[in-house]
Parts: structure tokens; C-alpha cells; sequence
């Protein structure tokens, strides 16, 4: 059963806001009930159900893929590549995109009331893992009527959704794109955002979890969390080239700790943005549920396993300069779908951006998706 919490039109799309009972079963054993989802949708359902591609988010993202933010007013995540005239196009495609669960923009997560109690869950709510999120995606599309997803497109943690999702629903995934992402988090990857958990843990502000009657937020760990992961999303030339060493709004070094450097003090503006549209707990859940995502272990140690059921195509692209979800990664990943006998095609592409290219200007991605979706009429 589902109720509509909120459904309202906006030249940006329809904004939409759903509560399914559930229970939603999760992979600690746990259940959640009921589930909200947030999401977007742009364009229209064929007649026969064919067109529909669903887009995940990364760590951060949202369903405003190709929306203004309503917090931040910026334009939609992925508007170069959701749109009008863009690969994935509303005027062909039905494209839902839906806040996963655990985040903090409309879906079941750490700052949604528990029914049990009347308060939000804070660090009562349930561990999650990303086949949660996409078992809470299915849970969406079935309430929308999708039976199958011509398409599944990711970055990021996106990409492990993707991914994920035939693994899970092999008769619902015809096709599926995974952008700089892997197939489990390494040691590495582990490691980052154990130190911002600890960071937003050792905030005084914290409090367990329990910050939300007063609003008294850890921003302050919050943001410091933001701003060492930040470092991982871009490349060491990269930053050369936008800061070097160079000072801000200053000729001369101050010889204290102010942000003498470009490069602090962009690193400071991005945690404290950070801080005023996301929640701390929620960086908590999420990071975790990125830590303990590993497919191959969840299929008797083979990630060519995972695959055998599936019949969609796939197409793996990396980025040179991505240091956190290195090409090496997504090879492993074509491996797996060689063995499995999936079709896969893969493109390592040319960036000086680092992970995030995948959100930045790169025509060379927009060609590669366009080809992949166009080449299965998606
Ligand atoms: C993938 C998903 O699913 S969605 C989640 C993705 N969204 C995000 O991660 C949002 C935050 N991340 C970013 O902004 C990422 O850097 C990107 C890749 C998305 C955008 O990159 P770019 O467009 O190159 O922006 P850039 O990294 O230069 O940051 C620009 C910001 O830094 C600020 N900035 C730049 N230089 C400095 C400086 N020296 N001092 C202080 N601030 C600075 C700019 O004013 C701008 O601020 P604003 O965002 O508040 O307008
Ligand atoms: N910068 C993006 C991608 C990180 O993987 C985000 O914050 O979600």
C-alpha cells in the first residue's frame, strides 16, 4: 500500500514524494517500514513500458538530477546529461531519479521520525547497504508501473547501484552504465571516509546522533568530513592548475593559519556549503553502506557470479585521472562480464578532473552514453 506525501508541479518537473509501507527488508536483517522515497520524474511511460531509465546519485546527489535544487538553487546535478536534446532526453525517455534511502532529501533516512517513537531515528535507524537502496528503488518503480528499465545509469556511488541492480533484478534491466565507479570498496576507499566519520563523531556537537531538537548540528566535523573526501573527487593536477600555491586575497604569507592558500580556502568553502544541505548522520549511513558494498562477496566470492542471470548490456567507463575508482576497477568489472558472458563495452576517457568528471563538462561521456543507449534504441 501507498500514500502520496507530497506531489507538487514545477516548471522543473514533477517533485514528488511517496510512502510505501513496506516492510522493506535489508541486508542486516533489519526491516524498514514504512519507506519514503523521494524522486523526480521527467518525461512519459511508453504504452508498452519500454523507455523508462532510472538515474542514481552519488554519496551527496539527490533526485534533482535535472532540476534546480529547491536548498541551493543550483541547477540539476547532471543537467549536462539529462535534458532536452541530451543523451538521456525526456522527450524519448521516462527518467526517474529518487533520493536514496539513508540520504536527507525527502527518502527514509536517519532525520525521518520513527513511527515507533514519534522521534526522528538518528542512529536507531537501520544499517543500510547499497542493494538496500536499489531494493527501495524497485519498490518506487513498482508503485510507478515500471516493470522493466530500459536503462540504469550511474556515477559514483550511482554506479554501484547500477551495477548492482541486474545483479539483483535480472529481469528488470535491459541495459546498464556505470561512470567511475567499482565493484567494491577498497581498503583505500574504506580508509577516507573512516576519517570523516571520525571527524563528525569527534564533534562535541554530535551528541550519538541525537542533534536534531535543539539544531545544534555538527557542522564543524561535517564539513571537515566534506573537505578531506573533496580531495578525493579531484586530481593532483587538477588542483595544480586551478590554485598551485597560490594565496588568497593576500600578496604575502600571514605566518599563522589563516587560509593563506587558494586551495584552503576553496577546501573551506566547500565544507561549509557542504554542511548547509546535508545531514551528518546521513554521511554516516551512506559512507557505510559504501564501505561494506562488495558484489562479489555477497555471491560466493565471484563477481562474474553475480552477472550469470542477467541479459542486459553494459557499458563501464573510467576516468584517467580518477584516483578513487581507479580504471583498474572497472576493469575488473569488465572481466567479471567477459566471464559471465554479458556484452560489455568500456572506454577509459581523458580528463584532468579527477573522480568528479563525470559531473563536469566531458562531450567525450555524453557521446559514449548517447552511442550505448541509442545503439539499444533506449
Ligand atoms: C553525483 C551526484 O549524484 S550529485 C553530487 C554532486 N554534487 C556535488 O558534489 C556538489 C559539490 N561538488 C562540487 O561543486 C564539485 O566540485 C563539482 C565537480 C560538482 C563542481 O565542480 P566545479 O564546477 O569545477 O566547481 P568547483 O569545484 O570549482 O567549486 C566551485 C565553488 O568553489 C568556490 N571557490 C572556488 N575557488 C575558491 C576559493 N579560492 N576560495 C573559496 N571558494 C572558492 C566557488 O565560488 C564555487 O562556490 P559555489 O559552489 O558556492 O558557487
Ligand atoms: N562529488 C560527488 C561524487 C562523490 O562520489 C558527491 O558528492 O556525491
Amino acid at each position: 500500500m501507498a500514500s502520496i506525501i507530497a506531489t507538487e508541479d514545477s516548471r522543473f518537473g514533477l517533485r514528488r514524494q511517496v510512502r510505501l509501507a513496506g516492510p522493506l527488508n535489508l541486508s542486516s536483517g533489519a526491516t524498514l517500514g514504512p519507506v519514503d522515497i523521494a524522486y523526480e520524474t521527467y518525461g512519459q511511460l511508453d504504452a508498452d513500458g519500454s523507455n523508462a531509465i532510472l538515474i542514481c546519485h552519488a554519496l551527496t546527489g539527490d533526485q534533482y538530477v535535472a532540476s534546480e535544487h529547491p536548498g541551493t538553487g543550483k541547477p540539476g546535478w547532471w543537467w549536462r546529461m539529462v535534458g532536452e536534446g541530451k543523451p538521456v532526453d525526456p522527450a524519448r525517455h521516462f527518467i526517474i531519479c529518487a533520493n536514496v534511502i539513508g540520504s536527507c532529501m525527502g527518502s527514509s533516512g536517519p532525520a525521518s521520525v520513527d513511527p515507533a517513537t514519534g522521534d526522528p531515528y538518528a542512529m536507531r535507524f537501520p544499517v543500510l547497504t547499497i542493494a538496500d537502496m536499489v531494493r527501495a528503488q524497485a519498490l518506487l518503480l513498482d508503485h510507478l508501473g515500471v516493470a522493466r528499465l530500459s536503462a540504469v545509469i550511474g556515477g559514483s556511488m550511482g554506479g554501484m547501484q547500477a551495477l548492482t541492480w541486474p545483479t539483483l533484478f535480472p529481469d528488470r534491466v535491459e541495459s546498464c552504465v556505470v561512470i567511475a565507479s567499482t565493484a567494491r570498496h577498497s581498503a583505500q576507499n574504506i580508509a577516507f571516509h573512516e576519517v570523516g566519520r571520525q571527524a563528525i563523531m569527534a564533534d562535541p556537537q554530535w551528541r550519538g546522533g541525537d542533534y536534531y531538537a535543539d539544531g545544534q548540528v555538527p557542522s564543524a566535523g561535517l564539513a571537515v568530513a566534506r573537505m578531506a573526501a573533496h580531495i578525493t573527487y579531484l586530481s593532483e593536477a587538477g588542483l595544480t592548475e586551478k590554485f598551485g600555491r597560490r594565496l588568497q586575497g593576500r600578496d604575502a604569507k600571514t605566518f599563522g593559519f589563516d587560509a593563506d592558500f587558494q586551495v584552503e580556502s576553496y577546501l573551506r568553502h566547500q565544507g561549509l556549503s557542504f554542511v548547509d544541505r546535508f545531514d551528518a548522520n546521513s554521511y554516516l549511513y551512506i559512507t557505510r553502506a559504501m564501505d561494506y558494498y562488495d558484489i562479489a562477496e555477497d555471491h560466493g566470492g565471484s563477481l562474474a557470479h553475480a552477472f550469470t542471470a542477467s541479459k542486459a548490456r553494459f557499458c563501464l567507463v573510467s576516468f584517467d585521472t580518477d584516483w578513487l575508482y581507479p580504471t583498474t576497477e572497472s576493469r575488473i568489472i569488465v572481466h567479471a562480464l567477459n566471464a559471465s558472458g554479458a556484452q560489455a563495452s568500456f572506454v577509459e576517457l581523458s580528463s584532468p578532473f579527477g573522480h568528479d568528471a563525470f559531473l563536469l563538462e566531458c562531450p567525450e561521456l555524453n557521446r559514449v552514453v548517447d552511442g550505448f543507449l541509442k545503439g539499444g534504441r533506449a
